[in-house]
Order: C-alpha cells, then sequence, then structure tokens
C-alpha cells in the first residue's frame, strides 16, 4: 500500500486544504491519504480551536473522501507530537510500501529544524504544495500546484465564508456568532 500523510495545525481547516487533498489524490500514485491533525505544533506555543473540535471539521469535510482518513493519533496524545513519532505510528499500522508527507511551502524553510530530520527523510518523502507568497527553492521536491492565498491565520481574524468549505460553513458562523472567532 502506497499512502501520502498530510499533517497540520488546521486551526481552523480550510479551502487550501481541501484542495491540496484533491490535487494529491489526483497526482500522486496513492491507495490512501492520511490527514493528522496536530494537537500542537512542535514549533508553536498555543492553538486557538480545541483539538477535538479541529478534528470533527476535518471528519465533516473529507466525509465524502473514501480515500481519506482523519487520524486522531497525535490529538489522543495530549501534548505535541513530532513528525517522526507520528510517521513511526502509521508505519507500524500500514506496513506501507511507500510514505509522501505533505507540506505546504511555506513549510520548507524551516524543514531542517524538525525532530530527526534526517532519519525522517529516509522514511518519507516529501512532496510541496506551492504556496502564494512563499518563494522557496522546491526544486528537488515532488510538487503539488497551489495557488489559494489563504490562510487559517486570515480565517481566524475575518470570516471570509468563500474560503470556507461548505460542509463546515455553518459550525464557522456559529462560532463567530459565540465570539469564538471573528
Ligand atoms: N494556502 C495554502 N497554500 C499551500 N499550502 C498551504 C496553504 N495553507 C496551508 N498550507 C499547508 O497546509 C499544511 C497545514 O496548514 P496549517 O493548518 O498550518 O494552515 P495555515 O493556513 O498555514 O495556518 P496558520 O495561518 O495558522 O499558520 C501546512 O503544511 C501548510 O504549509
Ligand atoms: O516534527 C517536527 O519537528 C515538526 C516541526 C514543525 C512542524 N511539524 C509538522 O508540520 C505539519 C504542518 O504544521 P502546521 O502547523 O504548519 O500546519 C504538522 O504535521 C506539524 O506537526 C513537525
Amino acid at each position: 500500500m502506497k499512502i501520502a500523510i498530510f499533517g497540520g495545525s488546521f486551526d481552523p481547516v480550510h479551502i487550501a486544504h481541501e484542495t491540496i487533498v484533491e490535487v494529491a489524490l489526483k497526482n500522486l500514485d496513492i491507495d490512501k491519504l492520511i490527514v493528522v491533525p496536530t494537537y500542537l505544533n512542535p514549533f508553536k506555543t498555543s492553538f486557538y480551536l480545541e483539538p477535538k473540535f479541529r478534528f470533527e471539521l476535518l471528519k465533516k469535510v473529507f466525509l465524502p473522501y473514501p480515500n481519506v482518513e482523519i487520524c486522531d493519533y497525535e490529538i489522543k496524545n495530549d501534548k505535541v507530537s513530532y513528525t517522526y513519532e507520528t510517521v513511526s505510528y502509521i508505519k507500524s499500522l500500514y506496513k506501507p510500501s511507500k510514505v509522501y508527507f505533505i507540506i505546504g511551502e511555506d513549510n520548507v524553510r524551516n524543514l531542517h529544524k524538525w525532530y530527526k530530520i534526517e532519519e525522517l527523510k529516509r522514511e518519507v518523502e516529501f512532496v510541496v504544495a506551492t504556496r502564494v507568497g512563499f518563494n522557496q527553492n522546491i526544486e528537488d521536491f515532488k510538487i503539488l500546484d497551489i495557488n489559494i492565498d489563504i490562510s487559517s491565520t486570515n480565517l481566524r481574524e475575518q470570516i471570509d465564508l468563500k474560503f470556507v468549505p461548505k460542509a463546515i460553513q455553518e459550525d464557522i458562523l456559529n462560532l463567530q456568532k459565540g465570539r469564538k472567532i471573528e
């Protein structure tokens, strides 16, 4: 089995994430794509939406995709998880013959600082989703061509429903009513 892992904070999930998954399913030779929400990214100090809620939003968004699974491994750890550990766990579960790990172009800059990065590079092939405004040297990577100028930060600051997947628009509007999001 060949798999791709797409890890992220998804705080909250937006349409660029959904598009990355669609393009990956189309362009990578994979049987399954596993989305792994973080409890907390090792380089970040806090999250905004509760991990369980970010997980539920991802479930709703990717329900129509039969080959997409949302993995609660990091959330259940209830603490910072390193990608190297998550990949080891997923590998022990599925014994895949090939593992891709998808990151956005913004994450290329600090990739060399990831925990056990040299070992991790031997375990996975990194795939980079291009990101508007980030011009990293990505010629050594497999590329997913994404051209959507949105971030979770933008959405937390100001909701614009055109960047929110249809399946969760109501949940996001409810957050706005409760003033959890502006
Ligand atoms: N618009 C985008 N284009 C390409 N890649 C993206 C885009 N948005 C997110 N990604 C990538 O998807 C993964 C998960 O993203 P993440 O949940 O951190 O969203 P984000 O929009 O970058 O959030 P934040 O604004 O909170 O940093 C990361 O590897 C990130 O680089
Ligand atoms: O393992 C690490 O050292 C490491 C350091 C920074 C980020 N990551 C992972 O990179 C992925 C993208 O994170 P984010 O917050 O940009 O969505 C997510 O799966 C993080 O756990 C992993």
